[in-house]
C-alpha cells in the first residue's frame, strides 16, 4: 500500500500557489514533498510532477536544516560539490525555502534560473525574495495544519458516530429550537423514523411528548417518562434532556432514551449477582427445611403461588426466592403491597391507565405493575387487605391472562407469574363473605404455609448469630455472642412479630449493649415483661383481655413499623381510629414503655 505523504492531500492547493509564484516573479517553481518527489512545478517542471528529484543537495541542506538558501553560481557553490549532477548543470542560480510545520520539515519550495536575467533578478531582489518564499512555504504549512485537523476531527466524528451507535441508549442532539442535528441508530429504531421523517425536522414536533415551552424552564437537566405511539410502534420510557451550555451560552440540548423494559433489564442484570435464594433462608428445623423443599418444586412451576404464614415469617424472601430460583429470574420481580396503598390508588397501580382516561391522569399514562412485571412475577403482598371490588378485577385477570387497563381501548395480554401472600385467615374471610372464594381457589393452586417462629424455635440460636454478625457488621460494634440468659428468653419468647421482631431487638440489643456479649440488660424491656406466651400453644393459660390487647398492639406496631404511615396502618388493621390506638398507647405506656418499635 502506497504511504500518502501529507503534502499530497493538499497537492492541488500546492500548485495552484507554485502558478501564484510565478505569475508573480516569473521564474518556474519546482516544490518537493519530504522524499523529494516534484509535487508541484511550473513550466517545463510541469511534465515532471511526480518523479523524483535526484542531485538537488541544495534542495537537501534547505529541507534538513530548515534555512533558506541561495546559490549564485552552482558550478563554483560548495554546496553543490556533492551533486551527482554537477558536471551537465544548466542552473545559473537556485533559491529554496523549507516548508516547516510544528518544527517538522514537509518539503521545499525551489527557484530555479535558467539564464543571466532570472539569476540577476534572484540576486538583486534576494532578501524580498526570501521573505515572500517564506510566507508561500508558510500558506502551504497552514493549509498542511487545518488539513490535519479537518482529518482529526473526521477521525474523532467517526468513532463517536460508533459510540453513539453501539449505546443501548437512543440518542438525539438538536439546536436550540429543537431541529435535529444528529442521532443515533438507536433512537431510528427507538422511534420507528428514517433519514427523511428527521431531515430538517424539529424534535418537538416528532416527540410531542417533550413540550419546548417547558424545557426553558430548567437549568441543566430534566428527566420525564414518555409513551409514544406511531406507525404500530408503540413504545415507553424514559428521557433525559440535557441543556449544551459553552462558555455560558446555551446551544441546544442533547435527549436520550431508554426503554422501560430495557431499564428493568439492566436493573436486573446489575441485582443479578446480589438475589437472594432459599440458600440463604437460614433455619435447620424439619419445618423450614420441608418449606424449603416445597418452594424449590414450585418455583419450577408457573401456576400461582398463596403464601400464608403470620407477619414477618419472611414470605416475601420465599416469594423473591421462588422467582430467582425460576426461569423467569432475567425478569422482573414487582412488589404489590395491597394493604398499603388506599383502595382507590390500588387500581392504577396494578393495572395502570391510558392517557386522559381521567382528570389528573398522567401526560403518557400509567404502566400498571402488571405491565411492569412482564415475563417475571408479580408479588400481591396482604392480598386479604383486598378489596372486594378489586378481587373481582384481578380474579378476571387471572382467569383471562389479559389486562383491561382505565381507559384503555383494547386489553393487553401479559403473561406473568403470581404469587401472592397474606397473614389473614383466608378461608375464614371465605366465610364470612369478605374475601371471594372463587379469587382464593385461583390463588391457592400452590400452597405454601410458613412456620411461625413458635413453632420452629431450635432455630432461633442460629437466626440470633447470623443477626449479630449482620448488625455488628452494620451498626459497627464488635459484638461477638450472645450469654446464655439472654439466649434462653429470646428461645422461650413467644415472637408475635416473628423473625422481623427477632430482628428488631437483635439490633436494639446490639445498640443497647456496654459490652461484646449480649445479655439480658441489653434487651428491650418488652420481651422480658410480657411472658404469657413461654408456654407452646394449646397449653397457654388463659389471658386478660387487655393483655390480649397489648399484645395484638405490639403486633400491629411490629409489622407496620417500616412504614412512613406505621400508626395509620397499624390503628386500620386494629379495626380502630388512630385517635383511639394513640389512647391506648397512653394507657399501656408502662408495660409498652421502652419497646423498641414505639420510637
Ligand atoms: N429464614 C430467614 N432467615 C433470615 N432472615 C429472614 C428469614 N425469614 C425472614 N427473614 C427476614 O425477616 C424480615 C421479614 O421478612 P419478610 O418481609 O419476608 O416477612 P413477611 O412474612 O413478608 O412479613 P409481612 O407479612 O409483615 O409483610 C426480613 O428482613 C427478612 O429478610
Amino acid at each position: 500500500m502506497k504511504i500518502m505523504n501529507e503534502l499530497e492531500n493538499i497537492k492541488d492547493d500546492i500548485q495552484n500557489i507554485a502558478e501564484a509564484i510565478l505569475s508573480v516573479i516569473n521564474i518556474d517553481v519546482t516544490i518537493v514533498d519530504d522524499k523529494f518527489i516534484r509535487i508541484a512545478g511550473t513550466g517545463k517542471y510541469i511534465d515532471k510532477i511526480g518523479d523524483k528529484v535526484d542531485g538537488y543537495s541544495a534542495f537537501r541542506k534547505s529541507f534538513v536544516e530548515q534555512v533558506g538558501i541561495f546559490i549564485e553560481d552552482p558550478k563554483e557553490s560548495d554546496i553543490c560539490k556533492s551533486c551527482t549532477h554537477i558536471h551537465g548543470c544548466k542552473e545559473f542560480a537556485e533559491v529554496c525555502c523549507p516548508i516547516v510545520l510544528d518544527n517538522k520539515s514537509y518539503g521545499v519550495i525551489g527557484l530555479i534560473a535558467f539564464d543571466t536575467d532570472q539569476s540577476n533578478m534572484m540576486k538583486n531582489n534576494l532578501d524580498g525574495l526570501m521573505n515572500f518564499l517564506k510566507k508561500m512555504a508558510d500558506l502551504i504549512s497552514n493549509k498542511l495544519k487545518a488539513q490535519m485537523n479537518t482529518e482529526e476531527l473526521e477521525v474523532e466524528k467517526k468513532k463517536l458516530e460508533i459510540l453513539l451507535d453501539n449505546m443501548d441508549k437512543a440518542i438525539v442532539s438538536v439546536d436550540i429550537n429543537g431541529y435535529i442535528d444528529k442521532c443515533n441508530y438507536k433512537f431510528k429504531e427507538l422511534f420507528n423514523l428514517n433519514d427523511n421523517d428527521l431531515l430538517k425536522k424539529n424534535v418537538f414536533d416528532i416527540l410531542n411528548f417533550i413540550k419546548k415551552t417547558n424545557e426553558n424552564n430548567f437549568s441543566k437537566y430534566k428527566m420525564g417518562s414518555f409513551s409514544y405511539n406511531k406507525r404500530n410502534r408503540n413504545v415507553k420510557g424514559i428521557y433525559n434532556i440535557n441543556k449544551i451550555i459553552i462558555k455560558g451560552k446555551f446551544k441546544g440540548y442533547v435527549i436520550d432514551f431508554i426503554e422501560k423494559k430495557e431499564a428493568i433489564k439492566t436493573y436486573n442484570k446489575i441485582n443479578k449477582d446480589y438475589k437472594i435464594t432459599l440458600d440463604n433462608i437460614i433455619g435447620n428445623s424439619d419445618l423450614i427445611v420441608q418449606t424449603k423443599r416445597n418452594a424449590l418444586i414450585a418455583s419450577r412451576s408457573t401456576s400461582t403461588i398463596l403464601i400464608t404464614g403470620e407477619s414477618g415469617t419472611g414470605k416475601e424472601l420465599f416469594a423473591r426466592s421462588i422467582h430467582n430460583h425460576s426461569d423467569r429470574v432475567d425478569n422482573p420481580f414487582v412488589t404489590v403491597n395491597c394493604a398499603a396503598i388506599p383502595d382507590n390508588l390500588l387500581e392504577s397501580e396494578l393495572f395502570g391507565y391510558e392517557e386522559g382516561s381521567f382528570t389528573g391522569a398522567k401526560k403518557g399514562g400509567k404502566l400498571g405493575k402488571f405491565e411492569l412485571a412482564d415475563k417475571g412475577t408479580i408479588f400481591l403482598d396482604e392480598i386479604g387487605d383486598m378489596s372486594l371490588h378489586l378481587q373481582a378485577k384481578l380474579l378476571r385477570v387471572l382467569q383471562e391472562r389479559e389486562l383491561d387497563k382505565i381507559g384503555g381501548k383494547s386489553n393487553i395480554f401479559i403473561d406473568v407469574r403470581i404469587i401472592a401472600a397474606t397473614n389473614k385467615n383466608l378461608e375464614t374471610m371465605v366465610k364470612n363473605g369478605s374475601f371471594r372464594e372463587d379469587l382464593y381457589y385461583r390463588l391457592n393452586v400452590i400452597p405454601i404455609k410458613l412456620p411461625s417462629l413458635r413453632e420452629r424455635r431450635g432455630d432461633i440460636p442460629l437466626l440470633i448469630n447470623y443477626m449479630i454478625d449482620e448488625y455488628s457488621h452494620k451498626l459497627e460494634k464488635e459484638i461477638l455472642g450472645i450469654d446464655e440468659n439472654a439466649k434462653q428468653l429470646l428461645i422461650n419468647y413467644s415472637w408475635p412479630g416473628n423473625i422481623r421482631e427477632l430482628q428488631n431487638v437483635i439490633e436494639y440489643s446490639i445498640n443497647m449493649s456496654q459490652s461484646k456479649v449480649l445479655t439480658l440488660d441489653s434487651m428491650p424491656k418488652s420481651i422480658m415483661n410480657i411472658d404469657y406466651d413461654k408456654k407452646e400453644e394449646g397449653t397457654e393459660e388463659i389471658r386478660t383481655l387487655e393483655e390480649l390487647e397489648i399484645r395484638e398492639i405490639k403486633k400491629a406496631l411490629i409489622k407496620y413499623k417500616d412504614y412512613k404511615k406505621d400508626k395509620e396502618l397499624a390503628a386500620k388493621s386494629l379495626g380502630i381510629s388512630r385517635a383511639t390506638l394513640y389512647r391506648k398507647l397512653e394507657k399501656y405506656k408502662d408495660k409498652i414503655n421502652g419497646d423498641t418499635y414505639l420510637k
